[in-house]
């Protein structure tokens, strides 16, 4: 390759560069949580890009634009994109490191300045930064991409970084061992060539795989969003209706029980009236959490509306479902919830208790008779839990504890 071909081949790869930069900007619009992460890699794409431009300008231009100051874009990109992805992983950035680095760095190649005959500073310098972040961060982000992603996009993540580090640290080890061999990027030789060749592909492996990880997580967030109660984060009434659905086929195919508990806040309505919705949103807050913190992991625990809770138990009987559904009552009517500074008010709830028994030939059967529990439960003075238990029939619903 000439060294007219290696020129374009950087100028190429500097605009692919400011091409990822751009991709970076109309991403930043739509990332919401990982702005701090794309602002990072819009640095490292901007950086590169400027750089390699840079050195295309060469033998124009004063020494220090086109010698010294690309090589300082491509220590801060490095940098940049080793902190973007420690913020998108949800690592702790190293900032000390990043300080030090950055530092150390930056002063020698000030200190080397663009003289033609330092040549192997230099290139030593910035692939030695290049080979440093690019393997150390492979090495340490291959278990939270795993973790995150899966392992197929830890390998894809990973794996051309480590290598393009590897390149680096070849050239790196090169301008150490022998510096009077050594070659700046626009000097066609293979380690050279290599080097830019290989930045394409890793550019291109990097931008558009995190790009992808970045809608993966977005369109992660928005299925979780379109399933929950936005004030307690418990499931929404839609959310509950899919697991409703799927424990009544499984009772119907395979008799595995299940049992419900529906509940609601005793006059609930005063809270609001005496102390404003703020404080009755405190309240429902208060009984979200009590009842998340007791569920089982493989519970279903939703928000249906207002003050109107209603929890799935898989595996249950019916019995078992009303000591759950006791435990949780005493829970509640055991302390006052503070509803804000220096303000506790009592709280109680009622509950309704049912599960599947034979005769019932839809899953509205289960609820009718969870829900009309509850209703007894109310007209009996509330606090208190009511179960209507297989066999019984269903306007004789059984009262199963009572206080208050
Ligand atoms: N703060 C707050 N209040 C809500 C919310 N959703 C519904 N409510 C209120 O919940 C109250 C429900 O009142 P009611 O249905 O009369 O029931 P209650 O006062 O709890 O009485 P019983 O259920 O009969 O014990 C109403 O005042 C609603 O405005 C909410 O998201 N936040």
């Amino acid at each position: 390759m000439s060294s007219h071909d290696l020129v374009a081949l950087i100028q190429l790869v500097g605009f692919q560069m400011l091409l990822y930069a751009g991709m970076w900007v109309a991403a930043y619009a739509i990332v919401g949580e990982e702005r701090a992460a794309v602002r990072h890699w819009l640095a490292f794409s901007l950086l590169s890009g400027l750089g390699l431009l840079l050195i295309g300008l060469r033998p124009h231009g004063h020494p220090w634009v086109t010698h010294t100051l690309p090589n300082l874009c491509f220590v801060l990109s490095f940098v940049a994109v080793r902190r973007g992805s420690e913020l998108f992983l949800r690592m702790r950035p190293l900032d000390l490191e990043h300080a030090v680095l950055t530092c150390g760095a930056v002063s020698m190649l000030l200190l080397v300045g663009p003289d033609p005959a330092d040549v192997a500073p230099r290139v030593a310098t910035v692939s030695g930064v290049a080979a440093w972040v690019l393997l150390r961060s492979s090495w340490v982000g291959f278990a939270p991409v795993h973790q995150q992603f899966g392992e197929r996009t830890a390998w894809a993540a990973t794996l051309v970084p480590a290598l393009f580090g590897l390149l680096h640290f070849l050239r790196m080890a090169r301008a150490v061992a022998s510096p009077e061999q050594s070659m700046e990027l626009d000097t066609p030789v293979l380690i050279n060539q290599a080097v830019l060749y290989f930045s394409m592909v890793a550019a291109a492996v990097f931008n558009l795989l995190f790009l992808f990880l970045i809608v993966l997580r977005l369109m992660a967030r928005l299925t979780y969003l379109a399933q929950r109660d936005p004030l307690t984060g418990l499931l929404n009434r839609r959310a509950m209706q899919g697991l409703l659905e799927r424990e009544w086929q499984r009772y119907a195919r395979l008799r595995q029980s299940f049992a419900l508990i529906s509940l609601d806040v005793d006059h609930f309505k005063r809270v609001n009236d005496h102390h404003g919705h703020e404080a009755g949103d405190r309240a429902l807050v208060h009984v979200a959490q009590l009842l998340q913190g007791q569920a089982r992991e493989l519970d279903g625990v939703a928000r249906m509306g207002g003050e109107e809770f209603l929890l799935i138990l898989p595996g249950h009987e019916v019995s078992m479902a009303a000591q759950a559904a006791e435990r949780l009552r005493q829970a509640l009517a055991g302390g006052p919830v503070m509803l804000r500074e220096g303000l506790d008010w009592p709280l109680t709830a009622s509950f309704g208790v049912a599960a599947p028994r034979p005769g019932d030939h839809e899953l509205e059967d289960v609820l009718r008779r969870a829900d009309e529990a509850l209703y007894r439960a109310k007209a009996a003075g509330r606090n208190r839990v009511v179960v209507q238990p297989p066999g019984s029939s269903d306007h004789e619903p059984v009262v199963q504890a009572c206080t208050g």
